[in-house]
Formats: C-alpha cells, sequence, structure tokens
C-alpha cells in the first residue's frame, strides 16, 4: 500500500476550499457557543464602528454648519460612549477567538498524533520523521495563527465591508456603485490568483518540511557522520534543502504579497472617484458636504478592511495549504484493522503460514508462498544468509505488516480478527534493534503490559524472581529506577537487548519471537538467557532468528530463508552446510 506522502499529494485531485474548510471547522463543533458569542461582539462593533461616520456627517450638516455647539458636545459625547463600548467588544471577540484557536490546534494535534499511532509500519518506512514532525508542528501553527489572530479580524472586516458597502449604495446609488466598482476588479483578481498562491505556499511547505527530514537524519547519524569524516557532505546535502526551503519561501512570499499593493492602488483609485464625483454632485446641489465627509469615511471603512484582507487571505491560504497537509495525514486508511477472517481457513497449529506472499512496496516481492507451522510449546529457529527475509516472516508473525497474498493463522483464525490488544498479549517480539523510552528500567519493561501496570516495586520485584529474570535486573546499577534517556547511549546495546527480553518474557506471551536478540549479549549472560528460555512455560512457543548457530542448538525444528523462502534445514549440521552454501538444497 501506497503511504508515501509527498507521492500521493502529487498523484490526487485536491480538494475544494469549500470542503476542506467543512471538515477543518469540525474541529470546532463544540465550540457553538463561544463562536456566536464571538459573532455577535464583531457585529456590535462593526456596527457602531459603521454608525460613527454618518453621526459625524449629520453633527457636521445639522450642528457645526448651524454653529450649535450644544449639540455638537451632545454627538461628541454619544461618540465617545459607541467607541468604549466597540472597544470592549473588540477585546472580547479578540479574546474569545484566540481561544478557540488554540482548543483547536490542542484537538487538531491530538488527532493527527493519534492518527500516527494507528498506521501501519510501512507508513513510517515511507515518510520520514522529520517532514511527520513539521506536519505535526508547524502546520498545525499555521492553522492556529490564521484561526486565533486572523479569523476574528476576517470577519470583523468582511462585517466592516458588508455595512459601509449598504452605507455607501444607500445614502446614494450611483455614487456608491461608481466608489464600490474598483472592488469588482479586486474580487476578480483575488479569485484568479488564490490556486496560484495556494500552489506557491504547498511548495514551501514541503520544502520546510523537507529541512526538517534532512536535519532529523543527520542527528539521527551524527556519531556515523563523524566516524566518517562526512561532515561536508551532509553540509552540502543541508545547504541544498535550505537553498531549496530559501527559493521556495522567497516564491511564497512574492505570491502572498501580490495582493497588499494591488488592493492599496485600487482603494485610493475609489477614495479619488468620490472625491470627484462627490464634489461634482455638490456642485450641481444634489449632495452636502457633511454627507461627502461621511461618504469618504465609509469609502475607507470599506477599503481598508479589503486592505487587510488582502494580507488576511494570505493567511488564509498559508493555513488551507497546511491544512491539506495534515488532511493527507487524516485521511489515510488504516490498513491494519480488525477484520472477519474467513471461517473456512482454521489450522490446529498455534501459528501457521498458508500461501503466504509479501511485498514492501509494488517493485519486488520478498517473501514467495511460504507454508510454516508452529506448534504450542515447541522452539524453532530461522537461519539464513543477511538480507534473505527472516526479520520479514517473523514481522508477518507479529503483524507489523499484513501479507499480500495468502494467510497467517493464529490460533487457527486469521491473525487480522484479533484486536491489537489480544494479539500482542499473545505475539512478544524482541527486535533486532530494541527501542527504550525515556524513564526508567521500570517504566521500559512493564510497557504495554496492562496486567502489571499498577504493581508496586516490591510486588514488580517478586514478579521479576518468579520469572528468573533477577539476575538480569542486577546488571543494572538502580535496579529498576536506573534511568534510561531515549535514544542516547545511557546504556550499552546488549543492555537494551536486556530490558526487551525482560520486557517480552514479563508479559508471558503465548509465542516469543527473538530476532537476533542476543546479538551483542555477552556468552555468560547469552547462558543466562537461554536458562531463563528454558524455565519459560512449556506452553511457550519460541521462534530464534540467530546467526550464531549455538544460539538454536535446542531448537526442535529448523527453517532455512533465503531469497524470500523457507525450507525446513532438518538437524543443525544440514542447515550450517546450507548457510556455508548459501543456497537451498533440494
Ligand atoms: N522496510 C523495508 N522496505 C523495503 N524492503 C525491505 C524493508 N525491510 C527489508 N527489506 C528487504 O527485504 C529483504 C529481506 O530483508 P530481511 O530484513 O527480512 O532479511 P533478514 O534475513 O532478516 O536479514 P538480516 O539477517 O540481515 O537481518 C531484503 O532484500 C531487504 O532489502
Amino acid at each position: 500500500m501506497k503511504y508515501n506522502l509527498n507521492q500521493l499529494s502529487e498523484g490526487t485531485e485536491k480538494q475544494s476550499t469549500y470542503n476542506a474548510l467543512k471538515r477543518l471547522l469540525k474541529f470546532i463543533s463544540d465550540e457553538q457557543r463561544n463562536l456566536w458569542l464571538a459573532l455577535i461582539a464583531i457585529l456590535v462593533n462593526s456596527g457602531l464602528l459603521l454608525l460613527g461616520p454618518l453621526l459625524v456627517g449629520h453633527t457636521i450638516d445639522t450642528y457645526i454648519r448651524t454653529k450649535q455647539f450644544h449639540g455638537v458636545l451632545v454627538f461628541g459625547g454619544i461618540l465617545l460612549v459607541m467607541y468604549m463600548i466597540a472597544m470592549v467588544t473588540g477585546y472580547t471577540q479578540t479574546k474569545l477567538m484566540g481561544g478557540i484557536g488554540q482548543r483547536m490546534l490542542f484537538t487538531l494535534r491530538n488527532a493527527i498524533f493519534n492518527k500516527l499511532q494507528e498506521l501501519p509500519v510501512s507508513f513510517f518506512n515511507q515518510n520520514k520523521a522529520g517532514d511527520l514532525i513539521s506536519r505535526v508542528n508547524s502546520d498545525t501553527d499555521k492553522i492556529n495563527q490564521f484561526f486565533s489572530q486572523s479569523l476574528m479580524q476576517f470577519v470583523s472586516s468582511i462585517v466592516t465591508m458588508i455595512g459601509a458597502g449598504i452605507f455607501l449604495l444607500s445614502i446614494n446609488l450611483e455614487l456608491g456603485a461608481a466608489a464600490l466598482s474598483p472592488a469588482v476588479i479586486i474580487v476578480l483578481f483575488t479569485v484568479a490568483l488564490t490556486p496560484w498562491v495556494k500552489a506557491k505556499n504547498a511548495k514551501s511547505l514541503k520544502s520546510t518540511g523537507g529541512l526538517s527530514a534532512e536535519i532529523q537524519e543527520s542527528l539521527n547519524n551524527f556519531k556515523v557522520i563523524i566516524a566518517f569524516n562526512r561532515r561536508d557532505y551532509f553540509r552540502k546535502r543541508f545547504d541544498e534543502a535550505n537553498k531549496e526551503n530559501y527559493k521556495m519561501a522567497i516564491g511564497a512570499g512574492l505570491a502572498n504579497n501580490i495582493f497588499v499593493p494591488v488592493y492599496g492602488l485600487l482603494s485610493s483609485a475609489a477614495q479619488l472617484i468620490v472625491l470627484l464625483f462627490g464634489i461634482y454632485l455638490i456642485s450641481i446641489g444634489q449632495f452636502s458636504l457633511g454627507l461627502l465627509v461621511s461618504y469618504i469615511s465609509y469609502c475607507t471603512n470599506f477599503y481598508n478592511p479589503l486592505r487587510q484582507l488582502a494580507a488576511l487571505w494570505t493567511s488564509f491560504q498559508v493555513a488551507m495549504a497546511s491544512w491539506d497537509r495534515i488532511s493527507q495525514i487524516l485521511l489515510l486508511d488504516t490498513n491494519l484493522q480488525q477484520v472477519e477472517g474467513d471461517k473456512a481457513i482454521t489450522s490446529d497449529a498455534l501459528l501457521e503460514f498458508k500461501n503466504v506472499h509479501f511485498a514492501y512496496d509494488d517493485s519486488k516481492e520478498i517473501l514467495h508462498n511460504i507454508n510454516l507451522r508452529f506448534e504450542k510449546g515447541k522452539t524453532y529457529a530461522l537461519i539464513g544468509p543477511t538480507g534473505g527475509g527472516k526479520t520479514t516472516t517473523a514481522s508477518l508473525i507479529s503483524r507489523l505488516y499484513d501479507a499480500t497474498k495468502g494467510t497467517v493463522l493464529l490460533n487457527g483464525k486469521d491473525i487480522r480478527s484479533f484486536s491489537a490488544e489480544e494479539r500482542t498479549q499473545k505475539i512478544g517480539f524482541i527486535l533486532q534493534e530494541p527501542f527504550l523510552f525515556t524513564g526508567t528500567v521500570k517504566d521500559n519493561i512493564l510497557y504495554g503490559n496492562s496486567q502489571y501496570k499498577d504493581v508496586s516495586d516490591d510486588e514488580l520485584k517478586k514478579i521479576i524472581q518468579d520469572a528468573n529474570l533477577d539476575a538480569l535486573l542486577a546488571i543494572f546499577d538502580e535496579g529498576l529506577n536506573t534511568q534510561i534517556t531515549s535514544g542516547s547511549d545511557s546504556i550499552s546495546l546488549g543492555q537494551k537487548q536486556l530490558i526487551a527480553f525482560m520486557r517480552a518474557v514479563l508479559r508471558n506471551p503465548e509465542l516469543l519471537i527473538l530476532d537476533e536478540a542476543t546479538a551483542n549479549i555477552d556468552t555468560i549472560t547469552e547462558q543466562l538467557l537461554s536458562s531463563i528460555l528454558n524455565k519459560l512455560s512449556k506452553e511457550t512457543t519460541l521462534v530464534i532468528i540467530a546467526h550464531r548457530l549455538n544460539t538454536i542448538e535446542n531448537a526442535d525444528e529448523i527453517y532455512f530463508v533465503n531469497e524470500g523462502e523457507v525450507q525446513k534445514a532438518g538437524t543443525l549440521n544440514d542447515a550450517l552446510n546450507m548457510l556455508l552454501k548459501g543456497k537451498r538444497v533440494s
């Protein structure tokens, strides 16, 4: 299945802004009360600000021209009160919309993170962590910036513009139509350029994701970079990614700024039209001076928000381009869903592969028509040359991936019909490169283990003793409380494998896979692990992947995995011969 987000974005049709916005607004569907309050605040605010020029015009024509200063004072007082109320409503709308934006950001980040948790391993194989981090952090923030800072201004600008437009047309239709004509050009210009601006922003965000992926890759591999003195190579790669990002950001910046001067020019043209046409109307006695002053104010009230909208429209385009990138993740199917298994296919083995084929991507099939049976309580070994397909086989046993053809059966039922919880309870997997989280040894060995999640340290020590794991725990200076830092070198690779081993054994799985799980462990500790494994429940099935044949001496059955095919190897000696020949024996 294709999960590469950058390729997916090129292949799929872009969703319309309306549909995208509708889906985005679902994240604030429970904010209706606050949205209504904010809207009321915006309406009151804009209404009050729009009444101002009318009152000023009225004061000029009625009181100033007739020198009735009492009226000037009264209307001055009314205007002051109106502007103070407008200030309060302005603050209220900012506060409400800021809160809505922050809560939306919170929900959105949760939704993406939860989605990431549901996606299959293939998704993470096909996408770079840096790009994903950029989507979760920076793209969500772009949406938040629009919602918390710009949306309120956006709505209030539109409301003010509509109000000012109504005043302009109702005071004098002809003059109003003339004043609004540049706005029609602005709308046409905006509609025509919007797709281009959005595309420029999408490219810029994509290159930011690429830059983030580059940084993440070099940080993750800094030891190799230093050991091979490849700093120049990575500097060059970073330089290229940075240059690309710079180029894209300049492109997006130019596109984003194109609206502002055009809007500015056309709003000045509108002012000029009003002034010339207004003076002409006054000269033929169809208009008053006070009304012209009001008119110019309304014209400003119409075109100033329009100028602001130019900047806000840009912010909106950036937010929508970011939303597209986030939507791509949210719209992905989690292909490891629980399905109804085919009841006709059953098995009496603990785990069985029936005609299983597997490919990581469309280019090459890795496993071809595999048939395997693992019985309860037996030990199996998978051996074979590097790249032969052992880890891939183990990954299918633990359903890190689904077979592309054929069926994997667990307890006689399609493995896909088990819930993730049931499956992980039954199957333990010690990976070649165990991953530990920041925390203590205790946190790490209890990771994902619901059975022991509330046990005290003393109870846990007893459980560890019963599982014969106490000798392993003694290797850590501070026992259960030894601190571990994720991804760091605070403990050795062998020690990491020991923690992963304890983590898996404590779950007491029905089937335990050890993928080169003792490769970095000294011989004495290895013997200790082997004696712990021997003491595991007689019901536990072991699948051991190993390059060192001494680790599989006690296996009941040995499988030779090579070039995506699996074959019984017979005795340890036969297995050795197969390995030496590096190919299958028939
Ligand atoms: N994530 C992946 N995406 C694409 N191809 C992969 C992936 N992982 C492994 N492969 C390919 O699948 C084949 C089998 O790899 P696998 O890791 O299963 O071999 P292995 O027998 O476990 O090797 P080793 O002994 O080195 O661990 C190899 O050709 C490898 O290139």
